[in-house]
Parts: C-alpha cells; sequence; structure tokens
C-alpha cells in the first residue's frame, strides 16, 4: 500500500475515495486533521483493513469502498475474459463482515456483486454509479434537511449541535448532517456549531472541526459529557446527526453518544433531527432490537494519543454506536422525504410528512 502525503492545511479539493489505474484511492482519515494522506489500496485485505482501522468510516463511505473492493476483487480474480466469481464472491463476504452496524456496507456490496456476471468492467462501473450517486443524494438530502430546520428555528441564525463526522469524507461528496450545517451556513443562517470531540476516536474533533474550519463556518469543540450542559445553558437551538442503521419504525443507530444527546435534547424540548440516505433504512428490522451494534477494540479507551490513561487490564466496554429511540427522533430526513417517528417529540401525530 501507497502512502501519498501532503500537508492538511491545504489539501487540493479531492473526492474522499476514487478509483485509480486499477487501484482504489481513500484519503487515510486516521492521519488528518495534520496530515492529508492518500492510500492507494492494492489489495482486497487492504481494503477491509482500511475499513476495520476507521481509515475509511461513516457509513455510505464505507459502503462505497466495500463496492470498490469488490470491483478490485473482479479485476485480480478474472484472466483470459474469466472471472473467479466464487473468489469474488469470498472477498464480498469480507467487505461485508469488516464492520457489522452500518447498513450501507453490506448494501453496496451487495449490489457491486451483483453485476459480477457481466465482469469486473460492469463492477466497476456499478461502483462508480454508486459515487456518483451518493453525491446526488447528498446534495438533495441536505437542501431538504436545512429547510427542515430553518423551519424549526425560523427567527434566527441558528446554534447547532453536532457529533462524530458526517461530512463529505464520511461520503462520496456534501456529507450528510454535516453537508446540512454547511448549506445552513451558505444561506447565512448558522450562529454557531458545536462539534462533540466524539470519544473515544475523536471524529469530531479530528474531522468535522477540520471540515468546518474548510468551509469557514463558525464552530466551537466540547467535550462530549458537555453537550447537555450546553443545552441547558440555553447554548443549542437543535442537534443534527447522521445514521448508520435506521429501523423501519425509525429507531436510529448511530455513533455512541448520541443516544444521550437526544435524551437530553427532549429534556430542553430542542429538535433532534437525523439527516441520513434511503440506503442507511434497514426495513427487515421492524425496530432497534435487532441493530448489531459493533464492540471495538478496549485499547480504544485504555489509551489515549498513544499514552496509556487506564490501570493495566481493566475491563472495558467500548460499543461503537448506540439506538436511539424514535420517539426521541424528531424527523430523518433523506433525499426523498421527511420521517417523523411515531410518538416523535413536537409531533402529536406520526406519519410521513410529504417532499
Ligand atoms: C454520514 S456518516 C453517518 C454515520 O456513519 C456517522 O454518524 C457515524 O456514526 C460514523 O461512525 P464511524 O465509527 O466513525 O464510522
Amino acid at each position: 500500500m501507497r502512502r501519498d502525503s501532503e500537508t492538511a492545511a491545504s489539501p487540493r479539493p479531492r473526492p474522499s475515495l476514487a478509483w485509480d489505474e486499477g487501484c482504489v484511492l481513500a484519503v487515510d482519515q486516521r492521519a488528518l486533521p495534520h496530515d492529508y494522506r492518500l492510500l492507494r489500496l492494492e489489495t482486497v485485505d487492504q481494503l477491509v483493513d482500511t475499513i476495520t482501522s476507521l481509515a475509511v468510516r461513516g457509513a455510505p463511505a464505507i459502503g462505497l469502498a466495500g463496492a470498490l473492493g469488490v470491483a478490485l476483487s473482479a479485476h485480480r480474480h478474472t484472466s483470459d475474459g474469466r472471472t473467479d466469481e466464487a473468489s469474488v464472491k469470498a472477498d464480498a463476504a469480507r467487505l461485508s463482515a469488516a464492520r457489522p452496524t452500518a447498513v450501507n456496507l453490506a448494501w453496496a456490496v451487495r449490489r457491486a456483486v451483483g453485476r459480477l456476471a457481466d465482469g469486473p468492467q460492469a463492477v466497476l462501473a456499478e461502483a462508480m454509479t454508486m459515487l456518483e450517486e451518493d453525491a446526488a443524494v447528498n446534495r438533495a438530502a441536505v437542501v431538504r434537511a436545512a429547510d427542515l430546520v430553518q423551519s424549526l428555528v425560523p427567527d434566527r441564525p441558528v446554534r447547532i449541535l453536532t457529533h462524530c463526522n458526517t461530512g463529505r469524507l464520511a461520503t462520496a461528496a456534501v456529507g450528510t448532517a454535516l453537508g446540512a450545517i454547511i448549506e445552513l451556513h451558505g444561506r447565512g443562517r448558522v450562529a454557531e456549531v458545536l462539534v462533540d470531540e466524539t470519544r473515544p476516536l475523536l471524529q469530531g474533533a479530528r474531522l468535522t472541526a477540520w471540515e468546518l474550519g474548510e468551509a469557514g463556518v463558525p464552530h466551537r469543540l466540547c467535550v462530549d459529557s458537555a453537550a447537555a450542559a450546553a443545552m441547558a445553558r440555553g447554548m443549542v437551538d437543535c442537534v443534527l446527526v447522521g445514521a448508520d442503521r435506521i429501523a423501519a419504525n425509525g429507531d436510529v443507530a448511530n455513533k455512541i453518544g448520541t443516544y444521550g444527546l437526544a435524551v437530553a435534547a427532549a429534556r430542553h424540548g430542542l429538535p433532534f433531527v437525523v439527516v441520513a440516505p434511503e440506503s442507511s433504512w434497514d426495513r427487515e428490522l421492524a425496530d432497534g432490537s435487532g441493530i448489531v451494534v459493533e464492540e471495538r477494540d478496549p485499547g480504544e479507551v485504555t489509551g489515549f494519543a498513544g499514552a496509556s490513561v487506564a490501570p493495566a487490564g481493566a475491563a472495558v466496554f467500548n460499543p461503537a454506536f448506540d439506538v436511539t429511540p424514535a420517539d426521541l427522533v424528531t424527523a430523518i430526513v433523506s433525499e426523498a422525504r421527511v420521517f417523523r417517528p411515531q410518538g416523535s417529540p413536537g409531533t402529536s401525530d406520526l406519519r410521513e410528512v410529504p417532499a
């Protein structure tokens, strides 16, 4: 795997993922905000490692990486015009299993595998189509989400609290919740964004603060445990987050800490809005109780920036995600609709609001 570096202060704008001469190019999100580094991935093993180590992360982005991984595998396993489909399917299964919670990963891998019979170029074309679709889908969703936020807070520029990273790094382009924030900023409607640092891996501090800085959006970082206090002090008008998997009833799996934000937002009467593509919905799950939550390495909690911060051998609970019940979610916005879950705050009646 090759690494090409440049300083993060002046990165050339590039998509977070691309195909280049038979390899997958990916921005290494572990190196940000200090180093803007491109990974050139030549094997499925490298791609799986890139996803599990969070070098590529964010539900839409890992889906797209998985689809490009199937294309990579199809190219590697084709000779004399014949594709070894069994080997590609085995690689696809490994890619799908790299992270269990985001439904986008298995969905995108399945879609790419669906073109296998037509050869490696067809698989690659499907993955490239998905990259384009993701950008278009996000463009539509962020406009709809920004409209909704403006209607919820009509009288002044809005103070938004967000969690984790849902920006262009986490998608093909534009982002979801963070894209909506940048859209609102473009409309002159953002007073301030409070950015949860997002323990333990600091996606908020490292990535969201970096993307907001690039876009010139006024923001302040806070530790996750300051979020409820900020709400209590009247510093927040609205919470905007993304999603990794949404059950049919509107229960939302997202980065650990999201559930706590929803509870606090409800306590303070604040709208809690989720922005996510339709591909993040898992309609086979009636509710969030069936969502598999990834548990990660204890070392992510017992260590910080390379230093140990806990007694040796301390037992750890390190879920990467939590599930927010639908009745704490004001609205879920996608490219197609604004969904208001049953009993959601501020809505006595349930039902979808038509686009
Ligand atoms: C548009 S990204 C949506 C979600 O994937 C995001 O909020 C999130 O929880 C990401 O978690 P991560 O563990 O960093 O992949």
